[in-house]
Formats: C-alpha cells, structure tokens, sequence
C-alpha cells in the first residue's frame, strides 16, 4: 500500500470555512470533521524531510520508496495480481529465453511477442533496437543475460512514466478524472478518496456525471465511505456542478477537489465538447485549476488504450493516467507504447497509479522496474 507524505508545515489545518458559502453549494452534504493524520504522514516538523531550507510549499508526494516499506505480505499480494494479471504475457515474453541461443529466431520470436503483448509496432522496434544495442554493449551470450537486458530497457522506456501526484499546492488542488465508459473512473476516485483523507486531507467530491443517475449514487456510496463531502445534482449541467464543487472546495479551504466526469468515447464529439466545457468552467472557478486532468484507461483494451490517451490528450491536455484491471487479462505492453508516445509528446504523461483489483488496497503507485519485472515473469 502507499502512502501521503505530508512536507509542509501547518498542513492538516485547513483555512476555516465560511459557513456562509455552503450556501453556494446547495446540495453539498455537511462537512465532515477532517480526518486525523496518521502520524507517518503528520511529521512533526518539515525538516523530518530535510525541508527546513525548502522554500516551495506543497506536497504530498506517494513515494516510490513507500512501496518498499510496505508489509511484505502486502506487497506480495498486490505485485502477485499484477504478475498474475499479466501471466498471460509474461509468460509469452519469457518462453522466448528459454532456449540456449542468441540468434536472429530469438529476436523474430520476441518481436512477435511484444506485439502479442500489445506494445504496437514502434515501441515493438525501439524494444528491439535497444535490446541489440545493450547485448552488444554488453556481449551477452546467454539468453537469461539477454532477458535481464530487455527488463533494463523496458524500465528505462517506462521510467519517466513514475512520477508522484503532487497535493497541498492549491487550496484546494482540483483533479479532473476523465475516460471511457466502465474504466474505473469511480472507483479510483474512491480508492484515491480514501487514501488522501487517510491521510489528513479534506476531499470534496463532484459528481459531474449528471447524464447517469447510478454514476452519482455511486460515487455518493463513496463518499458516504469515505466520509468526505460530496456536491451533487441531478441532472443539469456537468459543468455548473463542477464550477459549484470548486467553489464551495476554495471556501471551506478542502485540500483536494476531485470530479468525476461521465464516461464517453473521444469520437462523441459533442460529450468531448461537454468535457473541454467542464474544464473551461472549473478554469473560471479558480484560476489555476483543474491543477491535475486525469484519463483512467481500462488495461485490457490493449492498443486502443493508447488510442485513447492521445485522443484525451488532444481535447484536454492531460496531466496524468491510471491504468485500471492489471489485475485481469491486461497483456501490459500497451504501457511501452505510452511511454513511447509520451517521449515523442516532449512531456511525459505519468502513470500515477494503477488498479490491481477492486478493494480499496488495490490502487498502487506505478514503479517501471518491477512492472517491467512483473511483464517478462
Ligand atoms: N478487477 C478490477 N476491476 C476494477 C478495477 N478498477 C475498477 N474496476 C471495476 O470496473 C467496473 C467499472 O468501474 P467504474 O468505477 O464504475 O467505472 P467508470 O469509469 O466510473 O464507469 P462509468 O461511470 O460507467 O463510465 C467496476 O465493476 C469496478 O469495480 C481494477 O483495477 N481491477
């Protein structure tokens, strides 16, 4: 499991609330007392992070470390689904070192198996490209020496992917959450939700799918769970009750602001307008934000995954991804390919999390060593 660090002092006080303004957001629910920090994430001065001299405000930052320090039966079990989620692929990757030799029906096998594992044609070629370049640097002549290779330039390609989600730099920090229908949007909202109030921060919800009623209970279950505020509105405007949530957010001085927006395919042009609408408006709320525009993408859907970002890109300039159901048929090379394209961007779009599985456990920080570990087992 990962964790929040909090490196700012005084975090965990947010500004007082104008009760006033509850008002401007009519069917918010009441705001929950803000939850406890847990001591880990509530040092008791910033320079416990060697901060003393750090100027910047902000952060939480989910650190690639905390994975380490989790409990090893913890960690076991969510690399396990993410092994086992992958098997199918990994043991197609892996088949191909099984022999004795390094020859051109090696290289041949593992292009058709990256491209079996969804890693498309050109990140296929750049994969192999790279791994001649390290086999002769290196003068591997033995196939599992050859694997580890290919490991090494999986990690690399996939690295930039590993940034942390940054909080605490707005009051509050607005997160966009966009994707196709039946990503997972809404549970990793809630898993997302539960993890940051865990954590001390006080979250409000928008349930800015007005289109879907069960879209809005849904996520109202969530915030029911989680005990954090939700702003609510059955039908109307996606973007009247984003702009609300975000209002009330600033006036209450909540930490974090996600909305959850309704699932659509990018070439529905006019819910793709909708969306740019969504953003524009939630721009007009607070200058800065949305400070994050997230896609969810299903890791089953293969290529079309890829197909997907760049098309979410191009309507909202996305600043993150989660990669949802690793746990389930999800070949994985689709992230090569991401990563890949993400190269070509100029800026990466960093995996913050993916999803493992269902329970609340199950969004985990994104590490490219061990996924690229996890791919070729
Ligand atoms: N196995 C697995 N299931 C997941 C994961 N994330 C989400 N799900 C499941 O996927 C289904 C759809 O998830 P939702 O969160 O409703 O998806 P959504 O994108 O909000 O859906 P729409 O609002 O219809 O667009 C649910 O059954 C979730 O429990 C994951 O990481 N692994």
């Amino acid at each position: 499991m990962f964790s929040f660090i909090k490196k700012k002092l005084g975090w965990g006080q947010p500004e007082k609330a104008d009760p006033a303004d509850k008002a401007t957001a009519p069917e918010a629910s009441p705001a929950p007392a803000p939850a406890a920090p847990s001591p880990a994430a509530a040092p008791a001065s910033a320079s416990a992070f060697g901060l003393a001299s750090a100027p910047s405000p902000v952060a939480w930052v989910p650190q690639a470390q905390d994975d380490t320090q989790a409990k090893p039966t913890d960690r076991r079990s969510w690399l396990d689904r993410l092994k086992s989620g992958l098997r199918k692929t990994g043991s197609s990757i892996a088949q191909v070192f099984t022999g004795t030799r390094i020859d051109d029906a090696l290289y041949e096998e593992l292009e058709a198996a990256l491209l079996m594992a969804d890693a498309g044609v050109a990140a296929t070629e750049h994969l192999l490209a790279d791994l001649k370049q390290r086999v002769k640097d290196t003068k591997a002549t033995d196939p599992a020496a050859v694997k580890a290779l290919l490991a090494d330039g999986i990690a690399e390609l996939l690295k930039p992917l590993e940034q942390s989600l940054q909080i605490g730099q707005h009051t509050p920090t607005v997160i966009m959450v966009a994707g196709v229908n039946g990503a997972g949007k809404t549970t990793t909202i809630g898993k997302l939700t539960r993890h940051l109030s865990d954590h001390g921060a006080q979250v409000l919800l928008a349930a800015a799918d007005t289109f879907r009623a069960a879209a809005r209970e849904q996520l109202a279950v969530w915030a029911d769970r989680n005990r954090v505020q939700i702003v609510s509105q059955e039908g109307g405007d996606p973007a009247a009750v984003t702009f609300d949530a975000v209002t009330a957010g600033k006036a209450r001085g909540c930490d974090v602001v996600i909305a959850d927006t309704a699932g659509r395919l990018a070439t529905q042009i006019h819910l793709m307008d909708e969306l740019k609408k969504v953003k524009r408006v939630i721009g007009k709320a607070m200058d800065s934000a949305p400070h994050e525009v997230l896609l969810v993408v299903d890791g089953n859907t293969g290529q079309n995954a890829l197909t997907q970002v760049k098309a979410f890109d191009d309507a909202l300039g996305l600043t993150g991804l989660v990669v949802t159901k690793l746990d389930g048929t999800a070949k994985g090379g689709v992230l090569a390919a991401i990563a890949l394209w993400s190269r070509q961007r100029g800026t990466p779009v960093p995996v913050y999390f993916i999803g493992v599985g269902e329970g609340l456990e199950d969004l985990q920080t994104f590490n490219a060593r061990e996924f690229a570990r996890a791919l070729l087992e």
